[in-house]
């Protein structure tokens, strides 16, 4: 986010070479000071770094601003004041105080904040994931948990992982017999899998080698782009109201309001073409599907009763595309960062892969109930979770708060440090370190009921995908572990992979993961 912001302000407001600039920024500072008048929060703050006028602390957002918050909260205290820009922040840094938010204030603290980009991309239509505790996210959450993201509803989509899966590992499979001794992309791989296993679920859509009509992977790289979008960009309308006019400059306003256009063409044709199935029309059109998907389920219902919810065409698509934004990403990093921790720590490698192998045994395929016996492929998954999962969860309080002995006034926007809590050397022993052994016969899980371990959030708002995600990312590993050996490029020791992750809440590598594929197990599948 820093680079972006001094950039943009150097280019077009610090350095102005124009009258036109110097005038627009005169007004804009007036602007300011009476708005950031207006927002100003009273009462005793927590402590705070020394801001500057107009751009308050965002000069102090490092590249990496979940690692430059936890840095100032080490030398200000675990709860800090932060203004970015207008709007204050208080940044959370200690399980001590995530207890008092979740236990204490969890139905104060249930609302998000929305954004430019929130509000462009989903056409200023209410959404699940932007929603405030209302009955419209009661409802959404509902339809969501009911219909797409249960545990029956996931085991229901079992044959769609079997055979996106599937597909994966014949994709490395003939990349070990065609490129002997040649790396293979893994980052990318697993964005297509993610792509894939959504499209299919949420849209019914097939790839194109199976004549789907619109490929399965088109809406999944449109979500990358919008979470690229909002997660990457800055935006000066979102921090500093009085130089929005500097988004046209920078060219935020054209790239959102593209995608945004470009995903809704694109939910549009595909929600035309299940409704003209659900109305009787031409078999023929159903190039969609497997079975019934979570947007024909949803166009069924809105014929009913629906739940008590009202749904217009854009809450529909604002809805599916929730189901992207969250769902892809994320996924796709975990597994991801798994197979980089792995490479990196070849005893850890061969100790999880001699797990899965000894389940499996000489089958030709892993069903998903060998999973369950696969408990040190677990402690794996979630060790990844602890160190790189999301950098932060972002919430905003309905009404006062009284935390850490400071009172928080309404609409403060608590922004909680997961990044900095999964890694606090007071609870976690050798906290840097990949050490899965640590979760064995420990009840860490993924509720969101502990102020230590949260990688899903936590209280009201947890991430409803969790066993969508786990499904995903647990069958896909032990497949990759299974039926392959993983080497570094050549030349490459485990201590000189790039481990560097990016700004983003759902933190990808920067350095894409590149492993060289060895085939092992004559039984496999790809053979
Ligand atoms: C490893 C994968 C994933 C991780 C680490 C993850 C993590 C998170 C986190 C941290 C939150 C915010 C919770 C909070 O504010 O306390 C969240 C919210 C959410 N996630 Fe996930 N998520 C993952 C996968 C998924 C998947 C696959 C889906 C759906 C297909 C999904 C759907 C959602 C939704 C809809 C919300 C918003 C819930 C609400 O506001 O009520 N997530 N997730």
């Amino acid at each position: 986010m820093a680079p972006s912001i001094i950039g943009s302000l150097w280019t077009v407001v610090i350095n102005p070479t124009t009258p036109v600039c110097a005038l627009l920024l005169f007004i804009s500072l007036v602007l300011f000071f009476r708005l950031g008048k207006r927002r100003r929060p009273v009462g005793s703050l927590p402590p705070s770094p020394r801001g500057l006028p107009l751009i308050g602390n965002l000069h102090q957002v490092t590249a990496t601003p979940h690692e430059g918050l936890h840095a100032l909260s080490l030398k200000y205290g675990p709860l800090l004041f932060m203004r970015f820009g207008a709007i204050p922040h208080f940044v959370i840094s200690s399980g001590e105080l995530v207890r008092e938010v979740v236990k204490t204030h969890d139905a104060i603290f249930t609302y998000r904040t929305t954004t430019k980009a929130s509000r462009v991309l989903f056409s200023e239509s209410e959404d699940l994931l932007c929603s405030p505790q209302n009955k419209f996210w009661r409802l959404t959450r509902k339809l969501c948990v009911n219909e797409l993201l249960s545990n029956k509803m996931v085991k229901s989509f079992q044959f769609i992982r079997e055979e996106e899966v599937g597909r994966l590992v014949k994709t490395i499979g003939s990349s070990c017999i065609n490129n002997i001794g040649s790396e293979i992309d893994l980052s990318k791989l697993f964005v297509k899998l993610a792509g894939s296993l959504v499209s299919r679920a949420v849209l019914g859509l097939k790839s194109a080698e199976e004549g789907g009509r619109e490929s399965d992977e088109k809406m999944g790289k449109l979500a990358m782009e919008a979470v690229h979008i909002i997660t990457d960009l800055f935006s000066f309308e979102d921090y500093i109201p009085a130089l929005a006019w500097v988004d046209h400059l920078t060219g935020l306003n054209r790239k959102l309001k593209k995608t945004s256009r470009a995903i809704n063409e694109f939910l549009d044709r595909v929600i035309d073409e299940h409704e003209m199935f659900n109305n009787g029309g031409e078999e023929g059109n159903d190039s969609q599907n497997d079975r019934k998907c979570f947007v024909r389920v949803i166009l069924d219902l809105r014929k009913k009763d629906m739940m008590g919810l009202e749904l217009t065409r854009g809450n529909i698509r604002s809805i599916l595309l929730d189901m992207f934004l969250a769902g892809i990403g994320s996924s796709a990093s975990s597994t991801e960062w798994n197979m980089a921790e792995l490479a990196r720590n070849p005893r850890i490698m061969k100790k999880v892969q001699e797990e899965v192998r000894s389940v499996v045994g000489e089958k030709s395929k892993i069903d998903e109930s060998d999973i369950d016996q696969m408990k040190y492929l677990k402690c794996v998954i979630k060790e990844s979770l602890r160190l790189h999962g999301p950098t932060v969860t972002i919430r905003e309080a309905s009404t006062t708060a009284s935390i850490g002995g400071f009172k928080l006034p309404d609409k403060t926007i608590a922004l909680i440090n997961i990044w900095a809590i999964h890694r606090d050397p007071n609870t976690w022993e050798r906290p840097l370190e990949f050490l899965p052994e640590r979760f064995l016969d420990t009840s860490y899980n993924f509720t969101g009921q502990d102020q230590v371990y949260f990688p899903f959030g936590l209280g009201r708002r947890v991430c409803p995908g969790v066993q969508f995600a786990m499904s995903e990312i647990e069958y896909a590993l032990a497949n990759l572990l299974c039926w392959f050996d993983w080497e570094l490029p050549k030349g490459m020791a485990p201590e000189d992979l790039d481990m560097r992750g990016t700004s983003s809440i759902a933190a990808h590598k920067i350095v894409p993961l590149c492993l060289v594929p060895v085939s092992v197990k004559v039984s496999a599948p790809h053979r």
